[in-house]
């Protein structure tokens, strides 16, 4: 069973725990926190499932925040890892086949119960497709291990 790690701060929390409903049965699901509606800094959040990601403990990851944005900026600090922010399904489909990001980022205060899952099932549905975005990644690591040094 394919292993997910989720994590929220307190403007995501109640899209988390919709998310994890929904893959539950399906895929083996890593609850990285927030545990409530109190509030939280996202950033404390986001690195947990990155970290997670980075050094395998888990395939891919999921995030939300109120937007999906500042969580999903925290993620990208962590080398090697594509976080991408995602609002409709075209997108999700994309940011897996073409940009091959290793974690989806969704804002509870921007799409609904509905989208969201339909998002979350499309972005674990998709395969990267390589060839010549792999090429393109590739090149986005250049760029990481240039500013890394
Ligand atoms: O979306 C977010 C970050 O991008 C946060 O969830 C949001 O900024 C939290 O705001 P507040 O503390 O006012 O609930």
């Amino acid at each position: 069973m394919k292993k997910i790690g989720i994590a929220s701060d307190h403007g995501g929390y109640n899209l988390k725990e919709e998310i994890k409903n929904h893959l539950k049965g399906e895929y083996e699901i890593v609850d990285f926190g927030t545990d409530s509606l109190d509030s939280v800094d996202y950033p404390d959040y986001g690195v947990k499932v990155a970290e997670a990601v980075k050094n395998g403990e888990v395939e891919e990851g999921i995030l939300c925040c109120g937007t999906g944005i500042g969580i999903s900026l925290a993620a990208n600090k962590v080398p090697g890892i594509r976080c991408a922010v995602v609002s409709d399904t075209f997108s999700a489909r994309m940011s897996k086949a073409h940009n091959d990001a290793n974690i989806i980022s969704l804002g509870e205060r921007v799409v609904g119960r509905g989208l969201a899952l339909e998002i979350i099932d499309t972005w674990l549905g998709t395969e990267f497709e390589g060839d010549r975005h792999q090429r393109r990644v590739g090149k986005i690591t250049e760029i990481e291990k240039k500013y890394s040094k």
